[in-house]
Parts: C-alpha cells; sequence; structure tokens
C-alpha cells in the first residue's frame, strides 16, 4: 500500500440474508481528495459508507485504515479511529431536542474530556467553519431551513478535526444556489485543512463542481473510479446514460460555461 492511500476497501462482499449487496467489491481513497460515489438507488452506497464506518459488518473482504485492517483493532483503537471521521448522514440527525451548540458539542463530550467552557468555544469555532452566524447556535434543529441544518450538521461532523469527512448526500434538498454554495464550503474546507472528503451523491452539479475523482457502483462493485472527464470515455451503459443523458449533458454545459 502506497502513503497516499487512506481507505482501501478489498474484495468486499455485503449481503442482508440471501441479498447480495457488493461482491468483490474493491475502493482506494487518496489521501486530501475528494472521491464522490454515485450509482442506481439501491446499489449500495449507502451500505458501502455504513461498512467502511463500521455501522455494518462485511460477510467477506477487508477494510483498511492507514494499511491498518479495521476488523483487527481492538475496541480502544477503533474508538480512536471513529474520533478522526466526521460523518455527515443523509438526513441531518440532528439531535432535535438539543441546540445547535449542544448538537456540535456531543462529540467532544463523548470523545474527550475537556471543561464546559472550552467545548463551547470550540463548537462555537466549529459552527462559524460551517458557515452560520453564532446566533444560530443557540437554536434548535426544527428552528432553522434545511441549508442550516446542513451546516450545522456539518459542524457537528468537524467537531473532532477528522481526517476524513463522509457525506451522504449532502445536497438533496437544497436549492441549486444552496447546493452550490454547500459544494464549495466542502471544497474550501477540504483544500485549508486537508481533509480528505468521501461524498455519496446523485447531484451531478457537485460532481463537476467539486470532486477529484468519481467511483461508479453498477454489478454490485465499484466499476470504475476516475475524473469526470474519463469517466465519460466508459462505455458501461449506466455510465453513458448517467453522464450522457439530459442531466448529465446539463451539468457539463454548466461547468464549461
Ligand atoms: N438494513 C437493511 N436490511 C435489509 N436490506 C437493506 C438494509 N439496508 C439496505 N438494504 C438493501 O441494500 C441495498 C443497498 O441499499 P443502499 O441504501 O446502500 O442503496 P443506495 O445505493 O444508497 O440507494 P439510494 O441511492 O436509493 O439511497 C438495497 O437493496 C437495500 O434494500
Amino acid at each position: 500500500m502506497t502513503d497516499d492511500i487512506l481507505i482501501s476497501v478489498r474484495n468486499l462482499r455485503s449481503a442482508f440474508g440471501r441479498h447480495v449487496v457488493h461482491e468483490h467489491l474493491d475502493l482506494d481513497v487518496r489521501r486530501g481528495e475528494i472521491l464522490g460515489i454515485v450509482g442506481g438507488s439501491g446499489t449500495g452506497k449507502t451500505v458501502l459508507l455504513n461498512t467502511i464506518l463500521g455501522l455494518k459488518q462485511p460477510e467477506g473482504g477487508e477494510i483498511l485504515l492507514n494499511g491498518q485492517r479495521l476488523a483487527d483493532m481492538t475496541a480502544r483503537e477503533r474508538r480512536q479511529i471513529d474520533s478522526r471521521l466526521g460523518v455527515l448522514f443523509q438526513n441531518g440527525a440532528l439531535f432535535t431536542s438539543l441546540s445547535v451548540l449542544e448538537n456540535v458539542m456531543a462529540p467532544l463530550r463523548e470523545h474527550i474530556d475537556m471543561s464546559i467552557p472550552l467545548m463551547e468555544e470550540i463548537a462555537g469555532m466549529k459552527i462559524g467553519l460551517a458557515g452560520l452566524d453564532p446566533s444560530a447556535a443557540d437554536r434548535f434543529p426544527s428552528e432553522l431551513s434545511g441549508g442550516m441544518r446542513k451546516r450545522a450538521a456539518l459542524a457537528r461532523a468537524l467537531a473532532l478535526d477528522p481526517e476524513i469527512l463522509f457525506l451522504d448526500e449532502p445536497t438533496a434538498g437544497l436549492d441549486p444556489i444552496g447546493a452550490a454554495a454547500f459544494d464549495n464550503l466542502i471544497r474550501e474546507l477540504s483544500d485549508a485543512l486537508g481533509l480528505t472528503v468521501v461524498m455519496i451523491t446523485h447531484d451531478l452539479d457537485s460532481l463537476y463542481a467539486i470532486c477529484d475523482r468519481v467511483a461508479v457502483l453498477a454489478d454490485k462493485r465499484v466499476e470504475a473510479v476516475a475524473p469526470i472527464s474519463e469517466l465519460l470515455a466508459n462505455s458501461h451503459p449506466w455510465i453513458q446514460e448517467y453522464f450522457h443523458g439530459p442531466r448529465g449533458r446539463a451539468a457539463l454545459a454548466g461547468k464549461e460555461s
């Protein structure tokens, strides 16, 4: 394994009972890149993310983080790893009974022994980093717009200064301007903090705007992983349809304009 590979998925098999989701799936995530993951509905994008995160046990194969097999880690090592992974789940998954500040403090409380004022200070910084006004700190998720909720969830995902940020459909439900602003924020954070980002998305504009490479899930595996410019030439039917269909052409035109 070379130094620039942060996550390595090898020969992964995932299943629910007899329903096989992944078979012989290989994927490398390079340090510092923004990797998009696309694929038809039900191809197993979220299951892949959950498996990398250790939320689902694989039926076969292995996952290595920094060259270390997740399966070999002790509970303590696993907790340390978890603190280096920031996750923004599809629905934001904020605690509805907690304010934004308390939501962002939650991972700090769980993983680090520090005073409340220091936790509040760090959480406040992350709220700013996610592009929210400081006044959002005392508000509850139900009082926020969809875009603000995403940013609050992002602030929480950044709470522990993760090395890798996982995003599941981050721009789903946002209007195009809100989605573009969120994309820009992710790119800026990745550049400024050296974050590695793994992002599941259906949003072609996001893929064009910020992804260094895109992995395509099809036929239970990663069918191709490459910069979009290379994927455009791939002859797989789903890839052709996705990138050369009407929405794909519109996104490409938007990128070129
Ligand atoms: N907990 C579960 N129990 C049984 N089957 C599941 C479970 N979670 C996911 N699946 C199945 O695994 C397959 C992949 O699901 P997954 O949610 O990863 O798809 P996806 O590619 O993320 O889809 P979408 O783009 O629609 O969100 C689907 O067939 C789904 O029904």
